[in-house]
């Protein structure tokens, strides 16, 4: 294909990718950018199913949703994890050239060794003196080399330290969502599964901003994002460590909570309400109060053990929804 041919190609495309995130008011930062691009582009089927699915179901594309199918389809997690793998690697091969060289002299060694020992037995003394110099030389030799192994060794300890840390830091950004701090959906699922295997029962809280558009429209996305970062601490800070807080979509959260009661729930579900409702939010542009936001509530729990996550978290949605419609700032539970 000719350069501007292709350029016209590239061109038509970034048309397209600009349309498409206008069209569902799509902030074009990098990520979105690059995520409506594969798209376009069809570069990447399993990607292009999932945001036709979406499409089609009428979901709103927002860019939590972007992001994370970035981070599922496209970031660099393989090739950072292949360069980590390379260093790694690299060491090795090292250490192989460092322990080849320290054979050698041994077997040097071991041979000078060998020699000496059939030339001192008819040998004058100044001939003697000569061999045990050069013994000397080759245990010096010797010597270097196990030092240049010690060396090697030192540096794939490190380099394997370096690479374990870098692993946690890659397993961490798979699990956690960037923005909030919060765990992602995929490690809810995996969790959840893990939970029911040791049988324990889960209540599940659903949280949801309230009217969010207002605010977004008013003060912006970008300070939108900061919002819905100190709204998620201020979530995680009521579960600790008995539960797990999730960002399930931008402005909405879940909290599991293994073998916890509905009452403890419904407890913890009020101090969050609470808690975000006090959150007081200043511009740092113009260092003026912002309104305060509320979250309205919905809490569920696994009733039967064939009651599967999908089901508890479509019930406490299902909360949310009733909460919203009973005033917002609120926390619902469906005791039928
Ligand atoms: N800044 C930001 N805004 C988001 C994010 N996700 C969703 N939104 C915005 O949240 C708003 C959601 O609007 P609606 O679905 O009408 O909900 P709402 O205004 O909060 O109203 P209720 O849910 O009925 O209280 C839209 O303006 C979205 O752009 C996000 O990750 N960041």
């Amino acid at each position: 294909m000719k350069y501007h041919d292709s350029m016209a190609q590239a061109q038509q495309k970034m048309t397209e990718v600009c349309w498409f995130l206008e069209r569902y008011n799509l902030p074009p930062i990098p990520i979105n950018y690059h995520t409506i691009y594969s798209y376009i582009s069809k570069s990447h089927d399993a990607l292009c199913e999932e945001i036709e699915a979406l499409l089609a179901a009428d979901e709103k594309l927002d860019s939590y949703i972007l992001e994370n199918l970035f981070s599922r389809y496209l970031s660099e997690h393989d090739s950072s994890q292949k360069q980590l793998v390379k260093g790694v690697s690299e060491t090795i091969d090292i250490m192989d050239n460092s322990v080849d060289q320290s054979s050698d002299s041994v077997n040097k060694y071991i041979a000078t060794l060998d020699s000496s020992l059939v030339a001192i037995d008819d040998a004058d003394i100044s001939e003697a003196k000569q061999l045990i110099a050069d013994l000397i030389d080759a245990s010096y030799e010797l010597k270097g080399s196990q030092q240049h192994v010690h060396e090697s060794l030192l540096q794939a300890r490190q380099e394997l330290k370096n690479c374990q840390q870098q692993l946690q830091q890659i397993e961490k950004h798979r699990h956690v969502d960037p923005l909030t701090g919060l765990y992602k959906e995929t490690y809810m699922v995996d969790k959840a599964a893990v939970w029911a295997e040791q049988g324990k029962s889960l209540c599940a809280i659903a949280i949801d901003i309230d009217d969010f558009n207002d605010f977004n429209e008013k003060y912006g996305q970008a300070v939108g994002d900061v919002v819905i970062g100190k709204v998620a601490k201020k979530i995680r800070s009521y579960v600790q460590d008995s539960g797990l807080p999730v960002r399930t979509k931008g402005k909405e959260f879940m909290i599991l909570l293994p073998d916890v009661s509905v009452q403890t729930a419904k407890e913890i579900a009020e101090r969050m309400r609470s808690g975000v409702e006090k959150l007081k939010f200043i511009s740092s542009r113009s260092g003026k109060r912002l309104p305060t936001l509320t979250v309205s509530l919905g809490i569920s729990e696994m009733k039967e053990k064939e009651q599967d996550l999908k089901q508890l978290t479509a019930s406490a949605r299902h909360s949310v929804a009733r909460a919203k419609l009973q005033g917002k700032n609120n926390v619902f539970y469906n005791t039928h």
